[in-house]
């Protein structure tokens, strides 16, 4: 039996090795890290470490037939033909390049590890989303510390599934992008093992072939691409709300722009976007392009505006102050459909509105109130690092925040709500019984347009909904930062 074996079992290593577990029945796939919890997670039988829709089905499908989870590194790379690289590649906090630079310390050692304890040849699939000229440098790392002359092919295979569509995404993906050295046949019969795997149930018309730095830099460039039409829509909502306009429809209705990835929002977050483009921003510097690099990292400074922005709508609308004034955040996640909080705008949000002291009392279905207190503790690019490397300041925070289990609960005497992630269930709420239990004037702030807010105002409610006209209260409590 082919055996594949996954460094690191976090959001990409456990959802892709288990549809490729599901899909390859012949193949044993083996998830592998060095975290203990993570691992008795993946292992359990009532939650797994990931909120994913679909993953329960896959995992319980082929957990103990042909998918393993283990911390037993060494062994099961030592076994494996094909070894996968799938650890965390977080924005580095020291030294040259802190703030912008890919850390890869936790890539170098997954690196060491396969060198020594590999006994046979091997191919090293870079899954993680690395610096371009990344496979070169692993490349030396395990030429320079081969034992007995054992050969490593290294490829590079990014993926792009989206968090809260992780399973659907990887059975129907847009496309496998596999890179490797084409111009050796060593290289080439690489990529030929690893699109085998693939070609079970991607159609091959969606499997590209190209070399490693192309495939590298295709992941950033995409993830740019995308995170760019979203600070694009948000700077234009700031004009919307100025002007009284509502753009985003008609724009997307062009079929050479289309509708996707055009919802303005209080901002994006998520573990990739920021990092991986303030990456592409060194490496432009790194190239002496510094004007490449400026255009880039504008889409993340339109992202922190967004947010501040946001903030500051609630502050000003209520009179300049909310000093004291229960305010309900509903939805701290960074996106629908997952309980994952990694650079989610909520955090930043929360921070503002707790440092004008307002007290904060946050709903969300998936995020656990240690999850939110660890969140708003935490440094800025401490997150993704193993937890004993997260230096917590005590914090203020903390105190003026609550998390609550219920919306109602979390709205009952608060002075406004505030929408931050854009769950379902929150489409479906009794608003004429929040507004009840509500000081009053009641405000909405509506930051991801979940609600309709005609509805709301005659129900009462000062809306805001990001991007949208402004109703008469707002225009006349004009946000100045
Ligand atoms: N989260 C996403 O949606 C997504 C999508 C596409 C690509 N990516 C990229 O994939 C990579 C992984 O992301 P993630 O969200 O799965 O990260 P994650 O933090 O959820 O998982 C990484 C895991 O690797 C483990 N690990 C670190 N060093 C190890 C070692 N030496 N040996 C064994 N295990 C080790 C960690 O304990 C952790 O469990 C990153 O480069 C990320 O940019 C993420
Ligand atoms: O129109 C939109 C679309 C998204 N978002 C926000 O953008 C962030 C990212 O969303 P999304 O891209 O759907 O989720 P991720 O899981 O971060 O996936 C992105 O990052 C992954 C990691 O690199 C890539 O694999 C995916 O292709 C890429 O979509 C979230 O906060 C969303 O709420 C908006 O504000 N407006």
């Amino acid at each position: 039996m082919v055996k594949i074996c996954c460094i690191g079992a976090g959001y990409v290593g456990g959802p892709t090795m288990a549809v490729i577990a599901l899909k390859c029945p012949d193949i044993e796939v083996v998830v592998v890290d060095i975290s203990a919890p993570r691992i008795d997670g993946w292992n359990s039988s009532d939650r797994l470490p990931i909120y994913e829709p679909g993953l329960d089905d896959v995992v319980r499908r082929c957990r103990g037939r042909n998918l393993l989870f283990s911390t037993d590194v060494e062994r099961h790379v030592a076994e494996a033909g094909i070894v996968f690289v799938s650890v965390n590649t977080p924005t580095k906090t020291r030294g040259l390049g802190a703030g912008k630079a890919a850390d890869l310390t936790y890539w170098e050692s997954a690196a060491r590890i396969i060198a020594d304890v590999s006994r046979s040849d091997k191919i090293v699939v870079e899954k993680s989303t690395v610096p371009v000229k990344t496979a070169e440098a692993i490349e030396k790392i395990l030429a320079h510390n081969s034992k007995d002359g054992i050969r490593y092919q290294i490829l590079s295979n990014p993926e792009f599934l989206a968090e809260g569509t992780a399973v659907d995404d990887l059975f129907k993906p847009d496309r496998v992008l596999i890179g490797g050295r084409s111009e050796t046949p060593e290289g080439r019969a690489a990529v030929a093992a690893l699109k085998s795997v693939y070609a079970r149930w991607v159609p091959e018309d969606r499997i590209i072939t190209t070399n490693l730095w192309s495939a590298e830099l295709s992941k950033l460039a995409a993830n740019a691409f995308l995170a760019q039409r979203i600070s694009s829509v948000n700077a234009i909502s700031a004009l919307c709300e100025a002007t009284g306009a509502d753009v985003a429809n008609s724009i997307g209705k062009d079929s050479r722009i289309g509708p996707r990835f055009l919802s303005a929002s209080v901002g994006f977050g998520g573990s990739c976007f920021q990092k991986d483009i303030l990456n592409l921003v060194y490496i432009c510097e790194c190239y002496g392009l510094p004007e490449v690099a400026s255009y880039w990292r504008q889409v993340i400074r339109i992202n922190d505006y967004q947010k501040s922005r946001f903030v500051n709508r609630v502050v000003s609308s209520m009179f300049n102050t909310v000093a004291g004034k229960k305010v309900a955040v509903l939805g701290f996640a960074f996106k629908k459909d997952t309980g994952d909080t990694r650079e989610t705008p909520a955090i930043d949000v929360c921070k503002g509105l707790v440092g004008d002291k307002a007290v904060v009392s946050i709903y969300d279905p998936q995020v656990t109130e240690e999850q939110v207190q660890r969140d708003l503790a935490m440094n800025k690019f401490d997150w993704d690092h193993p937890r004993h490397l997260q230096p917590m300041s005590p914090s203020v925070v903390a105190r003026h925040v609550s998390v609550s289990w219920d919306a109602y609960e979390a709205a009952k005497g608060a002075h406004a709500v505030c929408i931050l992630t854009e769950w379902d269930e929150f489409r479906r709420l009794d608003y004429q019984r929040m507004y009840d239990a509500m000081h009053k004037p009641a405000f909405l702030f509506d930051g991801r347009n979940v609600v309709d807010p005609d509805r709301l105002r005659e129900i009462g409610f000062v809306v805001y909904s990001i991007g949208k006209p402004l109703d008469g209260w707002l225009k006349d409590m004009p946000a100045v930062a």
